[in-house]
């Protein structure tokens, strides 16, 4: 595990939201972190307090609390408009909630600082996938890296010594991380050609390469084929075990979902209607009432 944290391109963060809402929030300069820099002691804790957000008359989240330990697989999943994605951008700063805050590693923010989220140590995935379809997959996964960059733009240019090893370096993680996903061989592929399922993985090599403390993975499966889904739960769990990352998802496939995470938030309306493992989330009459619309006794985890 390396000390250092690595930030996201910034060209993806500032395209954000990829909704296109027309009353979509504007990114505002974060207020400093009042406590001290998060560091290794609260590595991978995330916390939400009172988390309240509205768009216009539209309210998006009421009060929400989450309280997520490191190296966790936290799922958070409820019926489409119940606010899982909204959520997901107050946590990763493109919204800023009306009321609460978050907390990652023990520092707290009213607004998380988007361009700061990879050395906070946090790296996210979209619910559409938000590549550069004309790069390879290597460059892609690079591109993961590019806010650990020290060297300045002349330097870089001039092909100088330290940006010549910060290249070096970027690249030798970019493979490990190809690596680790089995993709290896498809490293000089342009994005644009590869299957879908595959485009999906190298987003999460991208958010990967950064060996991010904190994993936020928007639909990870979505649009995938079952036997895709099967093989991307297997590496968000290696991702975990491997480099320690708490992971966040939304996720649709209830199956997947009972199937990959240690503990579900489920959200309806808003509110967050129940929280807990999935044999609890399960059993949870009012879970089933909103979203799962099973009986317990009749299912297998595989819901709707
Ligand atoms: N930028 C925005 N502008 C206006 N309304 C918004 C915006 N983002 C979300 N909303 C509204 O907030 C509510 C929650 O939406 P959100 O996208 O967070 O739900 P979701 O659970 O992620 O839904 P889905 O499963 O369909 O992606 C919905 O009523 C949605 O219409």
């Amino acid at each position: 595990m390396h000390a250092t944290t690595y930030a996201l391109d910034e060209r993806i963060a500032s395209s954000l939201p990829p909704d296109g809402f027309e009353h979509a929030r504007s990114i505002e300069a974060a207020p400093q972190p009042a406590g001290p820099v998060a560091g290794e002691h609260g590595r991978g804790r995330l916390e939400l307090h009172g988390i309240s957000l509205s768009f216009g008359g539209v309210t998006a989240l009421t009060e929400i609390d989450l309280s997520v330990q490191p190296g966790e697989i936290r799922a958070i999943i409820g019926p489409n408009g119940a606010g899982k994605s909204s959520l997901l951008n107050v946590i990763s700063g493109v919204y800023r909630a009306d009321r609460g805050h978050v907390d990652i590693g023990g520092v707290v923010y009213r607004q998380v600082p988007t361009q700061k989220l990879a050395q906070l140590g946090v790296a996210r995935t979209f619910q559409n996938l938000a590549l550069f379809k004309g790069l390879s997959v290597l460059d892609n996964v690079t591109s993961g890296l590019a806010h650990a960059t020290r060297s300045g733009f002349v330097e870089q240019i001039l092909g100088l010594g330290r940006a010549r090893r910060e290249e070096a370096d970027g690249r030798e993680r970019a493979m490990r991380t190809l690596d680790f996903l089995h993709l290896s061989d498809l490293r000089d592929r342009l994005v644009a050609t590869l299957p879908y399922g595959l485009q999906k993985r190298v987003e999460l090599a991208r958010a990967l390469v950064a060996e991010p403390a904190i994993l936020l993975l928007d639909e990870p499966m979505a649009g995938m084929t079952a036997t895709e889904k099967g093989e991307m739960s297997g590496f968000v769990r290696a991702a975990r075990d491997e480099y320690g990352s708490t992971v966040i998802l939304i996720e649709h496939d209830i199956g997947v979902v009972m199937e990959l995470s240690d503990r579900i938030a489920v959200l309806d309306y808003g509110r967050k209607i129940a929280d807990g493992t999935p044999r609890d989330v399960r059993s949870n009459q009012r879970v089933i009432d909103a979203y799962l619309g099973i009986a317990p006794e009749n299912e297998e985890g595989e819901g709707i």
